[in-house]
């Protein structure tokens, strides 16, 4: 038994083992080892607001939640220092920072040495995805953040009920190692928010391992997200036969009762969580959630793809988030249990954000712990700030988010954030198709990661950041699965765009709710109810087959949201092409016959 050890223990003797290396090492005041009990939770909460790291809401606006104002340079995910170091280079691909293995360890190591002074280490076992799967997925994160356990407590399964059963069964697990860089002297005084200029978000893929230094906002911290369930799961998937994607799981009922579980890739602040929440404004309509963040998907006895969610809370982007755009998110969070981060504070100790109401109230804290007004230059919260919360609050949940085996995919939309070009909605013609779809999915950068905002970006299915190893081999990967499954079982593929905009800047389609009158035109796709005509990018609908009744948008403007472009495709072409340039010999020869056919596609247009 560690002598500082204060709670806990192990049975599972390489998790002892490493459990007790850290602590040596990192040499914290304590180890406690989380079990996920309430009144655990609930001392954490205390020791948060004590530090000055969280405000308490007030209980009749938002139950047991919490307001988080992090460093103003902690707000993001890191993704120049974010690194795969596989043995090999060419495994990290373009894609992806690497360094070898045993040098970057040869850095960090001495960076953790002594890391967790003067503050208290804490182990979360947790699985990604059911306990009860065929074949679960585990993980412990060893941090130095009580952030980290509350925010860690809403977003995966965690707890004692994990060790037991990763006991019992001496099961693997990816060990995830996370501290925020900021040891204590004795006696010194915190701060609300310890971080470390010095940032590091490194995995090892072969050793199923993940080291973060110095932040501790979520996409950087919280390790059983974009760390494992993306990064390091897309490596086990590659290898095991299956997908770990950046996808929303969505279950889509007709009027006649008939549903179908669609999936879709969007890149980070692009949509994912607002779609999966929708609520259509079609009547006889119905959406209920499964996932708004992570899909792993893999074929079930019957052939198709099945997908689960492996997370168990919502990280969603605040901004945007209101009673018009989002009931369903305000629902979810009105019943309290969150953990609020980098949002304003109103007087009446609730919170508020860009978009919430119309009218922003007379008188805020903003973000930075500063009085706000309405006059007042800046925003109040940060186009990057998140709510955290469960999933098992949200009004429209499917039951079967907690299926271990998950649902059966329909079909896989790829969406971005394009002001020109990407029709709002397109069909591929095929798998490979789709694939090459993906592959070339572009978007305009966002507030989720640190670096310039609104910058046109390839970034395929939406994992440019996540992609755990080389991009050429990924893209291959999703070729492999096509050929292991017939092809009337595959998903079928749709890409659209949310955000194309007018000449005066405005968006064209009005989105949020609206966005169901396109699931619809999928959905009778599906269902065969509704032919499409050609164009050299897919299938496109033909004029009046995007249900437009009841919508507030005159026909033309619907058009122009729809509209085919040729030229702005030729203008495309070379950013695809210089695009796949760059994966040099690891690009898959099926995507140049795709290119080539876009191409000769696109010239015959021009003739
Ligand atoms: N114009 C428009 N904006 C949208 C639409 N859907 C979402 N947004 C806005 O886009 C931003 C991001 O939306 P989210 O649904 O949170 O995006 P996400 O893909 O879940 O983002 P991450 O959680 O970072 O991966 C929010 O400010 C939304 O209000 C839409 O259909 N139209
Ligand atoms: O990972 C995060 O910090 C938040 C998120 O969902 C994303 O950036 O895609
Ligand atoms: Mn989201």
């Amino acid at each position: 038994m560690l002598q500082n050890q204060t709670t806990g223990g192990t049975r599972h003797a390489d998790l002892d083992a490493w459990v007790r290396e850290v602590a040596d090492h990192t040499q914290p005041d304590e180890v406690v080892w989380v079990t996920g009990s309430d009144e655990e939770i609930e001392r954490i909460n205390a020791t948060l607001v004590e530090a000055g790291t969280f405000t308490r809401l007030a209980e009749e606006r938002k139950p047991n939640s919490y307001l988080a104002l992090s460093d103003p340079d902690d707000v993001a995910r890191v993704e120049d220092q974010t690194y795969i170091c596989s043995v090999e280079e060419k495994d990290a691909g373009h894609t992806n920072n690497w360094m070898d293995p045993q040098e970057m360890k040869d850095r960090l190591w001495p960076l953790f040495e002594g890391s967790m002074r003067g503050r208290t280490m804490y182990v979360i076992p947790f699985v990604m995805g059911h306990l009860d799967a065929e074949d679960p997925k585990f993980g412990v994160e060893i941090t130095d953040s009580a952030y980290v356990v509350a925010s860690m407590r809403i977003m995966a399964r965690i707890g004692s009920t994990v060790l037991e059963r990763m006991e019992a069964t001496d099961a693997a697990y990816v060990k995830g190692l996370h501290s925020v860089g900021a040891p204590l002297q004795p006696g010194e005084q915190d701060v609300a928010w310890p971080c470390n200029e010095t940032k590091y978000i490194v995995h090892f893929p072969e050793e199923l391992a993940i080291w973060s230094y110095g932040s501790g906002y979520g996409g950087n911290a919280l390790l059983g997200k974009k760390c494992y369930a993306l990064r390091i799961a897309s490596v086990m998937a590659r290898d095991e036969g299956w997908m770990a994607e950046h996808m929303l799981i969505l279950k889509l009922t007709n009027p006649e009762g008939k549903t179908h579980y669609i999936a879709g890739a969007f890149p980070s602040q692009c949509g994912k969580t607002n779609l999966a929440m929708i609520e259509p404004t079609m009547p006889g309509w119905k959406a209920e959630l499964v996932g708004d963040d992570i899909s792993w998907m893999r074929f079930g006895p019957d052939g198709r793809l099945y997908a689960v969610n492996p997370e168990f809370g919502l990280f969603g982007v605040a901004p945007g988030t209101g009673a018009d755009t989002n009931p369903v998110a305000m629902a979810t969070i009105e019943k309290g249990n969150s953990i609020f981060t980098n949002v304003a504070r109103t007087p009446d100790g609730d919170v508020w954000w860009e978009g919430l109401t119309e009218e922003p109230p007379a008188e805020l804290v903003d973000w930075h712990g500063r009085p706000w007004t309405p006059d007042s230059d800046a925003v109040s919260s940060h186009p990057n700030s998140r709510f955290c919360t469960p999933i098992t609050q949200c009004p429209t949940i499917a039951p079967e988010y907690d299926e271990p085996n998950g649902v059966p995919i329909s079909a896989i939309m790829f969406g971005g954030r394009r002001k020109t070009t990407v029709p709002l909605v397109s069909e591929s013609r095929d798998w490979q198709h789709g694939t090459f779809v993906g592959a070339t999915l572009s978007s305009e950068t966002t507030a989720a990661a640190t670096g310039a905002v609104g910058v046109v970006r390839r970034d395929p299915m939406a994992m440019l950041p996540f992609i755990g190893y080389n991009a050429g081999d990924y893209v291959d990967h999703w070729l492999e699965i096509g050929k292991q499954a017939d092809a009337d079982k595959l998903p079928r593929i749709f890409m659209v765009n949310w955000f194309r905009r007018d000449e005066d800047g405005s968006f064209l389609w009005p989105g949020f709710g609206e966005n169901a009158r396109v699931l619809k035109w999928m959905f009778e796709r599906l269902e065969g109810d509704v032919e499409a005509q050609e164009s050299p990018i897919g299938y496109l609908p033909h004029p009046g087959d995007v249900d437009t009744d009841g919508l507030d948008v005159d026909e033309a403007q619907v058009a122009r949201a729809l509209r085919f472009d040729p030229e702005e495709w030729s203008e495309e072409l070379p950013l695809i092409k210089e695009w796949f340039e760059q994966f040099g010999d690891d690009l898959p020869a099926a995507m140049e016959d795709e290119l080539a056919t876009l191409e000769q596609r696109l010239v015959r247009v021009d003739a």
